[in-house]
């Protein structure tokens, strides 16, 4: 990452109980998801970006600009710097329309740059036949896709959103989910994500930083952290890869997708027909992927790919956790450490992978 597009991060913030402690280089546009338990300091660091806290020790310089370097003095306030923010809660002003929520923000704005910002952000997030409402009578779904607008309308040069979705139900959630994948999709910017569901981040994110009590345990691309074997992303059932790629057939009689991707090709059933070369993202669970020593012919599993295993984690319940290599995308699979010994599994071994199931994300 040059310097010139990443975000750079570097914060010291003792509080009471609790420091964060933070040196980071982040990729200048997609979605970095900020993952974490509870009180791990997640929106701690947004506020850091932000300039809501103020560290002692500090330096941010965001594609190129300084934001704030603590030894030269430098600290842009909270107001000169070219951000959106979008909370848990929408906070719209309960007695202006959406169009007025949305031109309240911007008249506040001291970096607008495009003229047209307040058009692209209601076209973004679909809310055009909204825009004369009051926000009472928006959905809870309705109301924060307001809110992301009214953070988009004054064309910020980052986008922080501090968990999103949480305050929403899970039908709502899944309303909003593709207008984010739209904006990371659409948009030239970073977007900081801060989420404790592993759902939102394997759907969404791009790169991923792990927190832990203020630390940064692990950081890197999603394929990176989520397969390392000590990510704690890649333990217990949710554990799971994701696999990007672009729509390569459609077979019509099937209904199956076939999406080719770096490592291979992949198919799966789907209700829909998609156009050869559409992006796709699929998961795929760790306990969805068997191991056989050689290529298996008379099975009902479609998915055989040759690979090489690159690690192996025994957990305390009778489980293994591989990590294989399939032509350079890593993907996990979990079995029986019964299994593991049976077949003699080791680090190198060239085996192949069977993958039973697959979902769109
Ligand atoms: N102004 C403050 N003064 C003292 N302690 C603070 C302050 N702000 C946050 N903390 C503490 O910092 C720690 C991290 O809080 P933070 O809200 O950043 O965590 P989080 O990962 O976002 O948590 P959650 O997922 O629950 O929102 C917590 O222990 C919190 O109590």
């Amino acid at each position: 990452m040059s310097s010139t597009s990443a975000i750079d991060i570097r914060f010291h913030l003792p509080l009471s109980g609790f420091t964060l402690e933070t040196d980071l280089q982040l990729p200048g546009k997609g979605v970095t998801a900020l993952f974490g338990h509870s009180g791990s300091g997640k929106t701690t660091l947004l506020r850091c970006i932000a300039g809501l806290e103020r560290p002692r020790e500090g330096f941010l310089r965001v594609r190129g600009k300084l934001w704030q370097d603590s030894k030269q003095a430098v600290f842009l306030p909270t107001w000169k710097r070219p951000l959106g923010y979008v909370f848990q809660e929408a906070n719209l002003f309960p007695h202006l329309n959406v169009r007025k929520n949305l031109e309240y923000g911007r008249k506040r704005a001291f970096f607008i740059r495009q003229p047209d910002g307040l058009e692209q952000a209601v076209e973004l997030l679909g809310i055009s036949h909204l825009l004369e409402r009051l926000p009472e009578r928006l959905s809870g779904g309705e109301r924060q896709r307001v809110a992301i607008a009214r953070a988009l309308a004054v064309c910020p040069q980052v986008l922080l959103m501090d968990e999103p979705l949480a305050a929403l139900d899970l039908q709502r959630k899944q309303e909003i989910l593709p207008f984010l994948t739209r904006l990371n999709n659409e948009l030239d910017i970073p977007i900081l994500y801060v989420t404790h569901s592993p759902q939102e981040v394997t759907r969404l994110a791009d790169y991923l930083v792990v927190l832990e009590k203020g630390k940064v345990l692990r950081s890197g691309t999603l394929e990176e952290t989520m397969t390392a074997l000590d990510s704690p992303l890649a333990q217990g059932q949710q554990a799971s890869t994701i696999l990007v790629g672009t729509v390569s057939a459609y077979e019509a009689e099937f209904h199956l997708t076939r999406m080719a991707f770096p490592g291979g090709e992949i198919s799966l059933p789907t209700g829909q027909a998609f156009a050869v070369g559409e992006p796709l993202r699929l998961r795929v669970y760790a306990s969805d992927v068997a191991i056989a020593l050689h290529p298996v012919q008379d099975s009902s599993i479609l998915n055989v790919l040759p690979a090489t295993i690159t690690g192996l984690a025994n957990d305390q319940q009778g489980r293994t956790m591989l990590r294989l290599n399939v032509g350079g995308t890593a993907l996990l699979a979990g079995i029986t450490h019964k299994s593991a010994a049976v077949l003699g599994l080791y680090k190198g071994m060239q085996v192949f992978a069977q993958i039973k199931a697959t979902a769109i994300l």
